[in-house]
């Protein structure tokens, strides 16, 4: 290394750094000189202009060569010449371990100010060791000329960006990887990200205010807000937050409701009976603090009124201001519901649209409209009296009057002069509206009539005409399996004391003759027993499908787990029934998982024909799809008292005709339907029109355990301001014990 061509400036120091630094440099001062044709920086060394024999030393401690360069560039014949060996190099280096040094701040000043100079850089990288030790000198100047800086490891980097507190490509230890997260997630990280820009450029405007001149205990705040932002920020700052993510919401709205595919969407809920009644319940809602709603099946009071709401307030710039609860007496039910009102919207379940259950819930930081079941809300009243935050309560299928719904309204009646400005909106599909009307202090009742496709009912004397099957007192007998034999002799051993539906059912059947019918019909109807589930007569249904009518699945409505798990295994040893290839046997009862519970509303393959076993869990609001088929037994499990074990049980009870409605009303709901039910039409009119609260069927004393353990104070005092209280006298005996 004894001769150069060119200059050759070398320095004592073994950094590739000076080196790229070097050539940056001197590829700036000779930018202009014309006669600069080689320009090579390599390892020790750096050449430059081919036509110059010179070689120049760099003293190896620092940069002060800069201002001899910048002379030499005027003078070039006053640099030292000055050549050396590798060896002396190698020495040289290793004697002087690294340390920090002012050569490598005045190296990183020169780097940054390159790196400020060049638009197209974004940051500098630096794997020195010796930068690592100078971190804070070089932290500090980066943040003097309005750099950011942050060590990796053994690395160094100083970006124009804000850096994060992590950078995968600078990690030696774990190797990159390719993540796939799902579409919804990266939504919602975009929309958090989103967020947070907005809120510190808002921080920021107001920072700059109070830089202009207003006082100082704010900036305290401000710098506290990434630890938790919400927490810190004041009214105004938030109102101004709630205000631009308002404006997003509604450009989000917009653009999908202008899509393609959202106006399809928007087309067939305008075919809604719901959607004539819009304005109309919109102007309801606006003027009264409770109003009455009652929509026949079908018309979209569950998945459009709680979206109507959402929807004018967010059209109004208000979306993030408001906050919707609209309860579901059944997890399946939120959990559907929530699924298609987010589809309706164009938007991942957990955006503006959520769902909260039992030990499970998708809900994110913008959901606006909460479906869940009315026990959460009873729980959250519980612990926040005010329901502080939320603008409209909605309770749905209000008139299945469980004890939940019931408890709900008690304490939501003394919850509303508290909060004025709420909005509490009761819905079902068949309501006695003027009793609720009259408990909310004559609330405006507002009626919307039913949307199904046509529904065909046969009842009992139909089907038995139609399929030909022959009912006889020994092929009713239900099988429950060996195990459970004490309860089918229950069954089937006489009633002591009928009760008032067994007692009607009797005299209507008495009362009816089926002349219209054939007299193999009328023989099987001699022997129908009406206390049986009829486990054989659903098996001879269900082939009768199979085998004649149209494609569509089979939802058959049992009373429980206990009849459905017996049916099941019966049709499981049916040739046809029993056929995974013909038939996709599915299950759906209120103790199971969610998971399980959503899979009823899965596609069967093609050729294959699903029926679902359920309970009567899936008999409001919600919608399966491929439906066309229903059969109905007819029988509820409900909570009754067994006098003989002096314990409340569940046994299973004729329905009423409201609830033998809603069943028929899940066929028909997206095609045309047929309704099965497995009872006589003369049986049916004798049911009672509603069913009895279940305040008023649950045995007293574990009624007030239940009220006890709400912590709602007095039992007597609670009780008596529901909708229908139980006998005050049998109350506060009960309550004395
Ligand atoms: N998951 C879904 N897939 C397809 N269409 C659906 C779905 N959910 C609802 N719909 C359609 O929207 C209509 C209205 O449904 P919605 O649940 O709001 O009715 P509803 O008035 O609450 O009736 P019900 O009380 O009987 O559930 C249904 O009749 C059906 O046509």
């Amino acid at each position: 290394m004894h001769s150069r061509v060119g200059f050759l400036l070398a320095c004592t120091k073994r950094r590739s750094s000076y080196f790229s630094t070097c050539s940056a440099l001197l590829s700036n001062l000779f930018s202009s000189n014309s006669n600069r044709n080689i320009f090579a920086a390599c390892q020790r060394q750096i050449l430059i202009g081919s036509d110059v024999s010179k070689v120049y030393y760099l003293p190896d401690s620092n940069f002060r060569w800069l201002g001899q360069l910048r002379g030499f560039c005027r003078y070039p014949a006053t640099a030292a010449l000055e050549q050396f060996s590798d060896d002396e190099y190698e020495c040289d280096y290793e004697n002087h371990p690294a340390s920090s040094s002012v050569a490598n701040i005045d190296e990183w000043k020169w780097k940054l100010s390159l790196l400020l100079r060049n638009k197209k850089d974004r940051e500098v990288v630096s794997r020195d060791k010796r930068d690592r030790r100078d971190y804070e000198q070089i932290c500090n100047l980066a943040k003097r000329m309005g750099l950011y800086s942050e060590i990796y490891g053994k690395v160094v980097v100083v970006s124009k960006v804000p850096l994060p507190n992590y950078r995968p490509d600078l990690d030696d230890k774990r190797p990159q990887r390719e993540v796939v997260i799902p579409l919804s997630l990266q939504r919602r990280v975009e929309g958090l990200l989103q967020e947070h820009i907005d809120r510190t450029q808002l921080i920021s405007g107001k920072a700059e205010n109070i830089l202009d001149g207003t006082n100082s205990s704010d900036m305290v705040e401000d710098a506290n807000l990434d630890e938790n932002p919400d927490s810190f920020l004041d009214g105004s700052v938030m109102e101004k937050v709630l205000q631009r993510r308002s404006l997003r919401m509604r450009n989000m709205q917009r653009a999908w409701q202008e899509s393609p595919d959202g106006n399809k969407m928007l087309e067939f809920r305008k075919s809604l009976p719901a959607f004539k009644e819009k304005e109309r319940l919109l102007q309801a809602i606006a003027r009264n603090q409770v109003v009455v709603i009652s929509g026949e099946t079908g018309c979209g009071k569950t998945t459009q009124l709680p979206q109507y709401i959402l929807e004018s307030e967010i059209e109004s710039g208000r979306g993030a201001f408001c906050s919707i609860i609209c309860t579901q007496p059944r997890r399946i039910s939120a959990l559907a519901v929530a699924e298609r009102v987010a589809t309706e919207r164009g938007e991942p379940l957990g955006d503006s649209v959520g769902y909260k259950v039992r030990l499970e819930g998708v809900k994110g930081k913008n959901t606006h409209l909460l479906f869940c079941t009315s026990g959460i809300l009873l729980r959250r009243l519980l612990s926040d009296r005010n329901l502080d935050g939320i603008t409209h309560v909605f309770v749905d299928e209000i008139h299945e009057r469980g004890m939940n719904e019931d408890f709900l309204l008690i304490v939501l009646k003394d919850l509303l002069p508290r909060r004025p400005d709420l909005r509490l909106i009761l819905m079902s599909a068949t309501l006695n509206a003027e009793l609720f009307s009259s408990y909310f202090g004559g609330a405006p009742m507002i009626h919307i009539p039913g949307f199904t496709y046509p529904v065909r009912a046969h009842f009992l004397e139909d089907l038995l005409e139609i399929t030909g099957y022959k009912l006889t007192s020994f092929n009713q007998i239900d099988d429950y399996g060996q195990e459970k034999m004490w309860k089918t002799q229950k069954q089937l051993a006489p009633r002591k004391k009928k009760n008032q539906i067994t007692a009607l059912v009797e005299d209507a059947l008495n009362k009816s003759n089926f002349e219209s019918y054939s007299a193999r019909a009328r023989d099987s109807l001699a022997c129908w027993a009406p206390d049986c589930i009829g486990f054989n007569l659903i098996e001879a249904v269900l082939c009768h499908i199979c085998r004649k009518e149209r494609p569509g699945a089979v939802l058959v409505f049992m009373t429980g787990w206990e009849d459905i798990s017996c049916l099941r295994d019966q049709l499981k040893a049916h040739p046809l029934l029993g056929d995974p290839n013909r038939v996709l046997l599915l299950t759906c009862h209120g103790s199971m998982a969610t998971s399980e519970q959503k899979l009823i509303f899965e596609k069967a393959p093609q050729n294959v024909r699903k029926i679902v076993l359920a309970t009567n869990m899936a008999e409001a609001s919600i919608t399966i799809n491929d439906v066309v088929f229903v059969v109905d037994c007819g029988k509820a499990k409900e909570t009754t008292y067994d006098a003989l074990n002096n314990t409340p049980c569940l046994l299973p009870s004729w329905i009423s005709q409201a609830s033998a409605r809603q069943r028929r009303g899940r066929a028909g709901r997206v095609q045309p339907g047929e309704c099965y039910h497995l009872y006589p039409r003369c049986v049916y009119e004798a049911f009672a029109e509603y069913q009895l609260p279940e305040l008023l069927r649950t045995p007293l004393n574990s009624l007030c355990l239940q009220i006890k353990s709400l912590q709602v104070g007095s039992i007597a005092e609670f009780l008596s301001a529901a909708l229908q209280p139980p006998e005050s006298l049998a109350v506060s005996g009960v309550s004395l014990c």
